[in-house]
């Protein structure tokens, strides 16, 4: 049995305890025994029963108490059965406590990109706590959603291959603002503005799309995957081409900036333009070089026979060139969204739970 507690119950943790709840049947091994948003918490009575899933919403709104994350995490640290804390959320503060947490003898489970994309020392830090005290992080959902790139990246590594380049849509929202504004023979489609509306809608986007539009997104991303080819990348250093409009960077919140995009919509359409003169579509496009150090993030014209110029809808790909796969490995699937997010997550915490099963 594993004892889970769930930092963040937003869209994707919503989706993660529908999951969770649907599978309970086959996976009873897995109980959850707390779980907070900002401004509540619930931790299960009797202590270290399981909630019951299938009414966590209103339990937490009718008996949640007030939001305290050491409360919460002493309690599940002092589980009596192992415990992985999964953080749902996207913020600094909690990442900033992944090294407290492995102190206190959790595991750590995660979508979020913080910790293992800012500051090195944090990510030092936690691969230190986890290996000091000989516990599990997994943070598959941090790139590509659900779909294995980051233990397919260290399985390569772990066996001896050797990383040539890593290169790949890595913005569910990005693909698919750039597969639906610039598909090769389309003239008039929807415009900039609307497709990052349905984008947001369709829970692909960062709370705030400019986080995706300013391509903070994907560097993370490429952070992350340089850092575990052993690369010393960092945000500060990584040459990265924001796409938000100038005039709307500094907007105060994110509806103010979705209103005002419109205004932009005719440099888009230029932009589409002249890579549609050149028989080409636009793409935004994430690269891991350790060997040319041309890592960065930028918008590329692609002719439509490259591969990544036929995606559809928020798929990512991948391609992984090593010694081994001269001829890259490809990845590539839906790399956002809760259900495909979740599921990522979802199988991090098996993964842990067939490892500490006694
Ligand atoms: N959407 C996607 O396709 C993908 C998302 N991810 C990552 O998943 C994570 C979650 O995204 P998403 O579900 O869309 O985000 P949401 O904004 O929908 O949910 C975030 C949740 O975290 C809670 N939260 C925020 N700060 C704190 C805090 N300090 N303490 C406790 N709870 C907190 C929020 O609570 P409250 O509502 O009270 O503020 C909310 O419940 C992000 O890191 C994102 O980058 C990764 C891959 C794909
Ligand atoms: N906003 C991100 C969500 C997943 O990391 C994306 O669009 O890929
Ligand atoms: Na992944």
């Amino acid at each position: 049995m594993i004892n889970v507690g769930i930092i963040g119950v937003g869209l994707v943790g919503s989706e993660l305890i529908s999951q969770l709840a649907v599978h309970a049947s086959s996976t009873p091994r897995i109980s959850v025994i707390a779980l907070t948003n900002s401004s509540k918490q619930l931790l299960s009575t009797p202590t270290y029963s399981p909630l019951d899933l299938s009414t966590w919403k209103q339990t937490l709104q009718t008996q949640g108490t007030t939001a305290n994350l050491s409360a919460f995490i002493d309690y599940v640290s002092c589980s009596p059965t192992p415990a992985i804390i999964v953080d749902n959320t996207a913020s600094q503060e909690i990442a900033s406590q992944y090294p407290l947490f492995l102190k206190k003898g959790l595991h750590v489970v995660t979508p979020n990109k913080k910790a293992f994309s800012g500051a090195e020392t944090l990510y030092k830090e936690i691969m230190e706590e986890a290996k000091k005290n000989k516990k599990l992080v997994f943070n598959e959902s941090t790139v590509g959603a659900g779909l294995p790139v980051i233990s397919t990246l260290k399985d390569l590594i772990r066996t001896g291959d050797k990383i040539n380049r890593i290169e790949g849509i890595f913005s569910g929202t990005l693909s698919y603002i750039f597969n639906e504004f610039s598909k090769s023979g389309d003239d008039k489609g929807q415009p900039f503005s609307e497709i990052v509306k349905v984008a947001k809608e369709n829970g692909y986007t960062e709370p705030d799309p400019r986080d995706d539009l300013n391509g903070l997104d994907v560097a993370r991303k490429v952070v992350i995957l340089g850092r575990i080819t052993g690369m010393n990348l960092s945000l500060d250093t990584l040459p990265v081409e924001n796409i938000v409009p100038e005039p709307l960077r500094n907007l105060a919140t994110s509806s103010e900036f979705l209103s005002r995009l419109s205004e932009f919509d005719s440099h888009f359409d230029n932009l589409k333009q002249t890579a549609k003169n050149n028989n080409q579509t636009l793409r935004y496009v994430g690269v891991i070089d350790p060997i040319g150090g041309e890592s960065g993030v930028k918008l590329v014209s692609l002719p439509s026979s490259h591969p990544f110029a036929s995606l559809k809808g928020s798929d990512n790909i991948i391609a992984f060139t090593t010694q081994r796969f001269p001829n890259p490995l490809i990845i590539q699937g839906a790399g956002a969204g809760a259900a495909v997010t979740a599921f990522g997550i979802f199988s991090d915490i098996l993964k842990i739970a067939d490892r500490t099963d006694s």
